[in-house]
């Protein structure tokens, strides 16, 4: 399969991407005591357009009630569920530089229901490091943390060795991995992947900024952009 194939049969690519903002946005309105919510001031909170808030929700079979608008704790739990997200997910980082320590240090992932339990590197000078409360293993201790089908592998190793460490998470029962090395990867049927790359992300926006004209022309003073800002590369 390739990587970049990843979806869903039923809920377009591009709704899935949004999910996460609608689950952190219901999440903080909950957390203030609201019950219900109206798609204009979700979709504000969310700084999308209320038209492809309700259209992206009606894909999860979420309409509201007119007048009313959204329960929030039924929204959310509904979201939840369609992300996975109604038992954590087990995470491995394998690759534990300057990227993995970054990653494996982060407190922020338990809030979304993943918890991090294992940490692997090749390099004599990391195993054994606790990091985030986790100790660095051998990779070939892979076997004794991964649960077949329950574990997201996180690759932050050189690109050189991307494929092998890849290959290996599969063999180990990975099903999905998340790839932030600069390499295609090569992964079988059921496999899912998804790339991070930053420098892409830079890029898109230099991209906006050169085609605006913005560089080297800039007010003294900007203006506030508001949430424009956040849409410059949102998924359509
Ligand atoms: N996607 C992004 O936005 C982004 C941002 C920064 C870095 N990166 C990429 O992330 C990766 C890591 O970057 P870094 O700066 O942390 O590098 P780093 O050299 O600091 O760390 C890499 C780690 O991987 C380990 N490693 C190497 N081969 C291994 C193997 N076969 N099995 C297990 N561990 C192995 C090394 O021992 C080292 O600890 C690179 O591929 C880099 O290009 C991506």
């Amino acid at each position: 399969m390739d990587e970049d194939d990843v979806g869903t049969v039923d809920v377009p690519e591009a709704t899935v991407a949004r999910l996460p903002q609608y689950l952190r946005a219901l999440s903080v309105l909950a957390e203030a005591g609201l019950r219900t919510v109206s798609s204009e001031a979700l979709a504000e909170a969310v700084g999308v357009g209320s038209a492809k808030l309700r259209k992206d929700l009606s894909h999860l079979g979420s309409y509201g009630t007119r007048g009313v608008g959204y329960d929030v704790t039924g929204l959310h739990r509904q979201i939840a569920d369609r992300l996975g997200q109604a038992t954590p997910w087990n995470v491995v980082i394998v690759g534990i530089g300057n990227l993995g320590h970054a990653l494996a240090g982060y407190g922020g992932f338990a809030d979304r229901g993943f918890r991090v339990v294992g940490l692997f590197d090749d390099g004599p000078q990391v195993v054994g490091e606790v990091v985030g409360g986790v100790r660095v293993r051998p990779l070939s201790e892979l076997d004794r943390v991964v649960h077949p089908g329950e574990t997201i592998g996180v690759l932050a190793v050189p690109a050189e060795h991307a494929q092998d460490v890849c290959d290996r998470l599969v063999a180990a029962g990975v099903r999905s991995v998340l790839n932030f090395a600069p390499a295609v990867l090569r992964v079988p049927d059921g496999v899912d992947v998804r790339k991070v790359d930053l420098a892409s992300e830079l890029q898109i926006l230099a991209f906006h900024a050169q085609r605006r004209g913005v560089r080297g022309n800039v007010p003294a003073r900007v203006p506030s952009l508001g949430p424009v800002t956040e849409r410059v590369g949102e998924v359509v």
